[in-house]
């Protein structure tokens, strides 16, 4: 039969089987299947403290990602470590604790590319100019999201959208790393949405496999713009939209569903929906500046474009007041703009 190598799961689901020899999802050279290996080993012992002692002298120095033999033996010492520890477990309240938790970042960004490695098997079928390639998610746009993350403040009542998800990475992040409600990816070509049902399946297998926590997420094929996704943006409180290709179409049309959007909704995308500096006058009332405001996030430290300059987000959240107020300021004259030209002390 052929050369398989498996793994047990930390969680007690089903083990995980790789076939020898590792054609891993692409990096050709098998042994990066080898090192996917050795690397769910240590992320499994990193998180499992027990593991140090069930494992025998520290097994992750001496092993030979070319042999067979060599990566089987690794495997089943990991396994009988794991059983183990499982076992132990068996008869005490232990596996409720450390269960089903929300994986750590670096734990997440290790299943994120085992899943992209196995659910994309022809990754040039993608068309890899696009920024932020789902080839190289890892490098770039991992820390982003997480960046994302931390910058803007994120609760169970959240639903949160990518438009336009690709093979669904985005998704798959915000699912695992907060605690949205709900997480939707909405895409078009038929290629990365047919990735997108496998990395979807492959995700809940490793999710599993580990034993961590997830929120409800789904991945969409279709095309945003379409009426029958209006609600989908409607109803979100956080959307994504890495719009820095779009064109003057896809950016007006999605101006218009953003006017729909409830206020304090937050959107970050990669270009402005309108200017850093917009001012509300009597001749722009039916931009959606009236009813946004508009902020650059500060750029990843270290992650520069291909002009070399560092790549800039931007927040906007919607806050109708911001016209009310405008339209107050016309009624009260008192209110209006004072002789120095500038307004009453705050903010438009
Ligand atoms: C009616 C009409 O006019 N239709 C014309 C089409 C209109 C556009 N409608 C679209 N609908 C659905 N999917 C469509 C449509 N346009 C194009 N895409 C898809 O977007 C994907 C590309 N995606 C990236 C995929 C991975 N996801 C991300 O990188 N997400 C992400 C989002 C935000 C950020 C921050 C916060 C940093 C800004 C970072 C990353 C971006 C660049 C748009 C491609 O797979 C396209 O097929």
């Amino acid at each position: 039969m052929a050369l398989d190598l498996r793994l047990h799961s930390p969680a007690g689901a089903e083990p995980v089987v790789y076939t020898w020899p590792l054609t891993s999802g692409h990096g050709s050279d098998k042994h990066d299947g080898a090192l996917e290996i050795v690397e769910t080993i240590r992320w499994v012992c990193d998180d499992l403290p027990e593991m140090k002692a069930a494992l025998e002298n520290n097994i992750l120095c001496d092993y030979d990602t070319h042999s067979y033999d060599s990566m089987r033996a690794l495997c089943d010492r990991f396994n009988r470590a794991i059983d183990s520890v499982v076992a132990l477990e068996k008869g005490t309240s232990l596996p409720a604790q450390r269960l089903n938790k929300y994986p750590s970042r670096g734990l997440l960004k290790h299943i994120l590319q085992q899943t992209y490695n196995q659910a994309v098997s022809d990754p040039d079928k993608l068309n890899q100019y696009e920024p932020f390639s789902p080839e190289v998610y890892g490098e770039t746009s991992y820390e982003l999201v997480c960046q994302m993350i931390d910058q803007i403040d994120i609760t169970a009542d959240d639903v949160f959208v990518d438009l336009g998800s690709g093979v669904g990475q985005v998704v798959l992040q915000m699912a695992a790393a907060t605690p949205c409600r709900v997480c939707l990816g909405v895409e078009k070509a038929e290629v990365p949405s047919k990735y997108a049902e496998s990395m979807d399946g492959h995700f809940r297998m490793w999710m599993r496999w580990y034993g961590k926590k997830f929120g409800e997420y789904k991945l969409i094929k279709g095309d945003f713009l379409l009426d029958e996704h209006r609600e989908k943006i409607n109803a979100a409180t956080i959307v994504f939209v890495n719009n820095f290709a779009f064109g003057p179409h896809v950016d007006h049309q999605l101006k218009e569903r953003f006017a729909d959007l409830k206020d304090g909704a937050k959107i970050v995308s990669s270009k402005s929906f309108c200017p850093l500096n917009f001012r509300i006058t009597d001749r722009n009332l039916s931009d959606i500046g009236t009813i946004m405001h508009v902020s650059e996030m500060s750029p990843l430290k270290g992650s520069v474009s291909w002009t070399g300059k560092p790549v800039s987000y931007y927040l906007h959240i919607i806050d109708r007041t911001k016209l009310e107020r405008y339209f107050q300021r016309l009624k009260n004259p008192k209110l209006k703009v004072s002789k120095r030209g500038t307004h009453n002390g705050c903010e438009e």
